[in-house]
C-alpha cells in the first residue's frame, strides 16, 4: 500500500518521529439555575510518535492453550503464505477478525468520494507476520501436539505447520490450582516446583529477560490466554498496596494468584501486561506498581464473540429509543476452556464479565431506564464435550416498543471460539506496542507523558475493560472504535471522523456535482470491491479514485 501522508503545516514528519499539533474540542456541561449549559472547550495537544517499529516478541501464558497454539500457527501460516486443501477448495492464510490487518478506516474524502485506509496504516505498527512468540504452559505439551489437541485449524494446515511448530516448547509455569478448575490437574505437568511464590515471581522474571536476550528483541509483551481463574479476595493488607501485595508473596499467601504473579513480574520488567481472562487479576497493588513503574496493563477478557455482538445490539436498540427488558445469553462449547467453566467459580469470574457489558448503554438513556433500573440479564455456559471449540451461542433480546408492543430478536451462532480470539490477540499486543510509542503534552507543558497506566485505549478488544479509576467504563462497541481511530488521527494530525458530511448537504450544490458524485460512487464501489477482493491479504490503499494514485491528502 501506498505510503499515508498527511500535508499539512500541524504534521512534521523527521527520521524519528510524527510530530502533530492538535487541537482537541470537548463540550463542558452543567446544570445551571434548572438549564442544562453546555459550553465549548478546545486545547492544543502535541502528539509525538516514534516511527521506529520495533522487533516485537510476546509471551503467552497459557501458551499450549487453543488460543495461544492457534495464534500462534495462523502467524506462521501468514509468514510463510500458507494455503491448504479444504473440503470447500483452498484456503489462504488471512487475519480475519483483526482490526489492525482486516479492517479499514475512513481517511477522508477525494474528488470522488470517501477513501478508505487499512486500520493498520493509520499509524506505522508491528506486522504480526515478525513478531515472535513465546510463553508459558502448564501442559508440557509442545505447539505442534498442542495445536493437534486444540482441534481448530484444518488437518491439510497442521501437517504443513506441524515441522515449524514442534521445536516450540512452553516453559514450565506456576500452578496454583485453588484459582482453576480441578479438571485441569490432569494437565498440569509442566510445573515449576515449590510453594515459594518469591522464586516463582523471580523465575517469570528471568524467563522474560532470557526470551528477550536470546531472541535479540526491542521490547516483549506478555498477555494471559490461560485458564479463567476464580475471583481472588481483595483486602486490606494482603494485595491493597503494592507494599503489602509484595509482601503477600514473599510469604506465599494463598490468595496470590499466579495471573497477579505473572503481572508483577512483568511490571518489574517493564513489560506491558495483558489479561485475556476475566479474573480480578489487578487488585489494587498491582495498579499501584504499574503506575510506580510507568508500565501499561490492559484487560480484562477478550471480547471475542456473544458478547461483542451485545455491546452492538444493545447499543442499536437504546440509541433507537427501544428498550430492551430481557436479554438472555446461553452458550456451550466443548474445548479446554469449556471444560474449566464448568465448575462455579471459574463460571462466576466469566458472568461478570459477560454481564456488565450493557451497564453504560442502559445508563445513556434515562428517557426508557428510570433510577438503577436495568434489563433482565442472564448468562448461561454449558460444557458439551462433543461440539469441541465449535462454540454455539444463542440469545433472546425482548424489548419494549412503541404503545406497548413486544420485539424479540434472537441469534445464533456457531464459530470456533479461538479464531475468534486469535485476531483480538494480535490486535492487543500491536495496539498495546504503538501505544508504547506515542507521548503527547497540553501546550505550555516543557514534558511529554505516556497515556496512562491503566491502557483503557484497548476497551475495544475486552469484555470487561479495566480504566483508570474514576474515569467512566464504556462498552458500546463502535464508541470504543472512535475513541482508537480518532486518537490515531490525532497522531497525524487529523481531526476525528464525524461523518457530517456537510459538503453534500448544500441546497444550492452544483447539480452537475451532484450527478458526478453519483457516477462517481459507483465506479468506486466497483473498484472497492474489485481491489479488496484482489487483495486480501495485502495492504492495498483502497482508495475511491479509479486509479491506483498515492493515498496522499
Ligand atoms: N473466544 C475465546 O476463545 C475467548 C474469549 C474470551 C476469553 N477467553 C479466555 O481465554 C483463555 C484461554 O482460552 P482457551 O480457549 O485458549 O483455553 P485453553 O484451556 O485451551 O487454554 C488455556 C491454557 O492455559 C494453560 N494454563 C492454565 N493455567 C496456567 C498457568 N497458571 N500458567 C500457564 N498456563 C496455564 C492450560 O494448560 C491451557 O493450555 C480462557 O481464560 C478463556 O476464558 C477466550
Ligand atoms: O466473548 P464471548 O463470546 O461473549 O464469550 C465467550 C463465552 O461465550 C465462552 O463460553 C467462553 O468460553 C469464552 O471464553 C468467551 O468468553
Amino acid at each position: 500500500m501506498a505510503e499515508l501522508h498527511v500535508q499539512s503545516p500541524k504534521v512534521k514528519y523527521s527520521d524519528e518521529y510524527i510530530d502533530t499539533d492538535y487541537t482537541y474540542q470537548t463540550t463542558s456541561v452543567e446544570f445551571k439555575n434548572g438549564k442544562i449549559e453546555a459550553t465549548p472547550k478546545e486545547s492544543v495537544y502535541n502528539f509525538r510518535t516514534e516511527r521506529r517499529v520495533p522487533k516485537l516478541g510476546v509471551m503467552l501464558v497459557g501458551w499450549g492453550g487453543n488460543n495461544g497454539s492457534t495464534v500462534t500457527a495462523a502467524v506462521i501460516a501468514n509468514r510463510m503464505k500458507l494455503s491448504w486443501n479444504t473440503k470447500e477448495g483452498p484456503q489462504s492464510a488471512n487475519y480475519y477478525g483483526s482490526i489492525t490487518q482486516a479492517s479499514t478506516a475512513l481517511l477522508g474524502t477525494g474528488e470522488e468520494g470517501d477513501v478508505y485506509v487499512p486500520f493498520g496504516k493509520l499509524l506505522p505498527m508491528v506486522n504480526p507476520n515478525d513478531i515472535v512468540f513465546d510463553g508459558w504452559d502448564i501442559s508440557s505439551l509442545n505447539l505442534a501436539d498442542a495445536m493437534e489437541r486444540a482441534k481448530v485449524l484444518d488437518y491439510d494446515l497442521q501437517r504443513q505447520l506441524r515441522p515449524h511448530l514442534q521445536q516450540l516448547q512452553p516453559r514450565p509455569s506456576i500452578y496454583y490450582p485453588d484459582f482453576i478448575a480441578a479438571n485441569q490437574e490432569e494437565r498440569a505437568n509442566n510445573v515449576i516446583p515449590g510453594t515459594d511464590k518469591q522464586q516463582h515471581l523471580e523465575q517469570i522474571r528471568s524467563d522474560i529477560r532470557d526470551f528477550k536476550a536470546k531472541n535479540d528483541l526491542d521490547k516483549v509483551i506478555v498477555l494471559w490466554t490461560a485458564n479463567t481463574e476464580r475471583f481472588c479476595e481483595v483486602k486490606p493488607g494482603l494485595n491493597d498496596t503494592t507494599d503489602n501485595l509484595m509482601r503477600s508473596i514473599e510469604a506465599s499467601h494463598p490468595e496470590v494468584s499466579a495471573s497477579t504473579v505473572f503481572a508483577v513480574a512483568s511490571i518489574l520488567e517493564g513489560v506491558t501486561y495483558i489479561n485475556g481472562s476475566p479474573q480480578n487479576t489487578f487488585v489494587p497493588g498491582v495498579i499501584e506498581l504499574a503506575e510506580k513503574k510507568r508500565v501499561y496493563i490492559s484487560g480484562d477478557d477478550f471480547k471475542s464473540g456473544q458478547t461483542k455482538i451485545k455491546s452492538v445490539l444493545v447499543d442499536f436498540l437504546v440509541s433507537a429509543g427501544i428498550k430492551p427488558t430481557s436479554i438472555v445469553s446461553y452458550n456451550h462449547l466443548g474445548n479446554n476452556d469449556g471444560m474449566n467453566l464448568s465448575a462455579p467459580q471459574q463460571f462466576r469470574s466469566k458472568e461478570i464479565s459477560k454481564s456488565n457489558v450493557v451497564d453504560d448503554m442502559v445508563e445513556s438513556n434515562q428517557l426508557l431506564y428510570g433510577p438503577n433500573e436495568k434489563p433482565d440479564h442472564c448468562v448461561v455456559i454449558k460444557y458439551v464435550p462433543y461440539v469441541g471449540d465449535s462454540k454455539r451461542a444463542m440469545d433472546e433480546y425482548t424489548s419494549e416498543i412503541m404503545m406497548g408492543g413486544r420485539n424479540t430478536i434472537v441469534l445464533h451462532n456457531t464459530c470456533e471460539d479461538s479464531l475468534l480470539a486469535s485476531p483480538i490477540i494480535l490486535d492487543l499486543v500491536i495496539l498495546a506496542e504503538i501505544c508504547e510509542r506515542i507521548t503527547f503534552r497540553r501546550e505550555g507543558c516543557a514534558d511529554f507523558e505516556r497515556f496512562h497506566c491503566v491502557l483503557s485505549l484497548l476497551s475495544y478488544l475486552c469484555k470487561a475493560p479495566l480504566v483508570p479509576s474514576g474515569t467512566p467504563v464504556v462498552n458500546a462497541l463502535f464508541r470504543q472504535k472512535a475513541c482508537m481511530e480518532n486518537i490515531f488521527r490525532a497522531c497525524i494530525g487529523l481531526a476525528p471522523t464525524n461523518h457530517m458530511l456537510l459538503e453534500c448537504k448544500h441546497e444550492k450544490m452544483a447539480k452537475q456535482q451532484q450527478h458526478q458524485q453519483n457516477g462517481n460512487t459507483a465506479a468506486m464501489l466497483k473498484k472497492h470491491i474489485k481491489d479488496s477482493v484482489s487483495s486480501t491479504n495485502g495492504h492495498s490503499a483502497v482508495a475511491a479514485t479509479g486509479s491506483d494514485s498515492e493515498v496522499e491528502k
